[in-house]
């Protein structure tokens, strides 16, 4: 039997774009992702599917089946989101505040008065915001923890054009985080939010992997993530743009907040596959994985450079996203990333490794997040929560031992001193999975796309025997064990 703390929380992520839509009057039209999935010329090059996000869940109308689902699975927790062009289809630019720039021009306070919020209220669509009320206020009348993350990839259209960003580039048109406007814009929808939303929430969370953000939007275009403009001047903007937007948006939720303020962030195990290259690989961590995070809680990082108190300090919890590796080696001398491991394993197949592999070829590596916690632990000493953990399975044959096997992960990095507060997986339901659409089947219940009706996979049950005794029993504890899984 493998117990967890007696307050450690079981749940499920869900965010706006991939999750509201799918019955009528749920539609979000202006925003960069919703303009980016139906352009034309992108699903005929076959960068997006063709899949359309108004034919989602239907979370939007169906939240409180959903809570229902999710409680009847021994749910306690939640993390969600609120949709920045729902909320503000109309562009803030001329809402008065004090922005204030140090002799780099770095953005290092934006205050957001109250008269401000009243200008706010003006552009706000607040039915909307009313209907968010209905959603979290559904799930924690039941006595569940409800976190609300900020800001989870789509950007108002007013803010990013990615269409006419591609295709004229950021300087003549609305280029969203490579524009430090983006910044004070964010902090007054942070403002606005936590303003009228603290009684509904129990912690924040900014934003949801700013670096999946620059990283997929202008380093990898084939990744189908707006704007598909390659640059790496591009990256290195944007990611100091979201450095800035999240400690700008801290600050102006504990105005009106005294809630713990974190960031979900996209982790992945950098994994040397020879003890030779260990130190390598581990610097490689240091200074591209672990930097942004560095930066809002030393106040320093290669990207931002050193003594940035007005980034400092800005990081209460941390949100750990994790889902595979990346296997590293030297080749030809050089360090790299390897191919048929980790992330770019194969589809439905099995890695180099004998591991098998997702519906979207991620490895099964359970060993990666246990090393990841331990080390992030020991790095910033700060309490955590796994924001999401999960695999596309559509057939359901791999996700019991992936759920098993990276919560004994958890439970090792718990016992070696990790302040380890939850596991939310991603996720409930099958969703909108941005360029691949619905191919990808992320649920622990399966969605029938015409009914809207959820049916219950396997995995949920073993999700519900563990979360309802918040132990892993051990008549389920044979399932972390993947041995009966690799190739033969
Ligand atoms: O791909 C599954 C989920 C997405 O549906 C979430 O919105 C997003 O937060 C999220 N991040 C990751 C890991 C990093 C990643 C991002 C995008 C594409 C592939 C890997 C996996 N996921």
């Amino acid at each position: 039997m493998y117990k967890f703390p007696r307050d450690f929380v079981f749940g499920y992520s869900w965010s706006g774009f991939q999750f509201e839509m799918g019955l009528k009057g749920s539609e979000v039209p202006n925003s960069d992702w919703w303009v980016w999935v139906h352009d034309m010329e992108n699903i005929m090059t076959g960068l997006v599917s063709g899949d359309l996000p108004e034919n989602g869940p239907a979370y939007w109308h169906l939240y409180s089946k959903d809570h229902d689902m999710a409680e009847k699975l021994g749910m306690d927790a939640i993390r969600g989101g609120i949709e920045w062009a729902r909320i503000f289809p109309e562009p803030t630019f001329d809402v008065r505040v004090t922005v204030e720039r140090d002799e780099e021009g770095r953005i290092t306070s934006v205050d957001v008065p109250e008269s401000a919020i009243e200008e706010l209220e003006k552009r706000a669509n607040l039915e909307a915001l009313e209907h968010y009320k209905r959603i979290y206020s559904d799930w924690r009348e039941r006595g569940k923890v409800f976190i609300l993350n900020l800001y989870h990839w789509p950007l108002p259209l007013w803010l990013h054009d990615p269409i006419k960003v591609r295709r004229f580039g950021p300087d003549r048109a609305p280029s969203g985080w490579l524009d430090d406007r983006s910044v004070v814009e964010f902090a007054k929808f942070a403002a606005f939010v936590a303003y009228h939303l603290n009684d509904f929430v129990d912690s924040w969370s900014t934003m949801n992997e700013p670096n999946v953000v620059y990283e997929n939007g202008y380093g990898r275009p084939n990744s189908g993530f707006p704007p598909g403009y390659l640059s790496f001047e591009a990256v290195e903007k944007a990611k100091l743009n979201l450095i800035y937007a999240h400690a700008r948006a801290y600050d102006a939720i504990k105005e009106f907040s005294e809630k713990p303020v974190g960031v979900i962030y996209a982790y992945t195990w950098l994994d040397p596959l020879s003890e030779e290259i260990a130190e390598d690989v581990r610097k490689i961590r240091e200074n591209e994985l672990y930097s942004f995070v560095d930066s809002v809680h030393f106040g320093e990082s290669r990207t931002v450079g050193e003594g940035r108190e007005e980034l400092k300090g800005r990081v209460d919890w941390l949100g750990v996203n994790y889902y595979s590796r990346i296997a590293f080696d030297r080749v030809n001398g050089h360090v790299v990333p390897l191919p048929g491991y980790g992330f770019s394993g194969v589809r439905k197949g099995y890695a180099k490794s004998g591991r098998p592999c997702s519906d979207f070829g991620w490895e099964i590596y359970p060993e990666g997040l246990e090393k990841l916690l331990r080390e992030l632990n020991e790095r910033y000493g700060l309490p955590m929560m796994i924001t999401e953990n999960g695999m596309a399975d559509e057939a359901d044959r791999y996700r019991s031992y992936y759920l098993v096997s990276h919560l004994r992960a958890i439970h090792s990095a718990i016992e070696a001193g990790a302040d380890i507060r939850g596991y939310l997986h991603w996720s409930l339901t099958d969703n909108y999975e941005w360029a691949k659409g619905f191919q990808m089947k992320f649920g622990l219940l399966k969605v029938d796309w015409e009914s809207k009706r959820r049916y219950i996979r396997p995995s949920a049950l073993v999700f519900k025997e563990i979360a309802t005794q918040k132990a892993i029993p051990e008549e389920l504890s044979h399932l972390s064990d993947l041995r009966p899984l690799l190739q033969d």
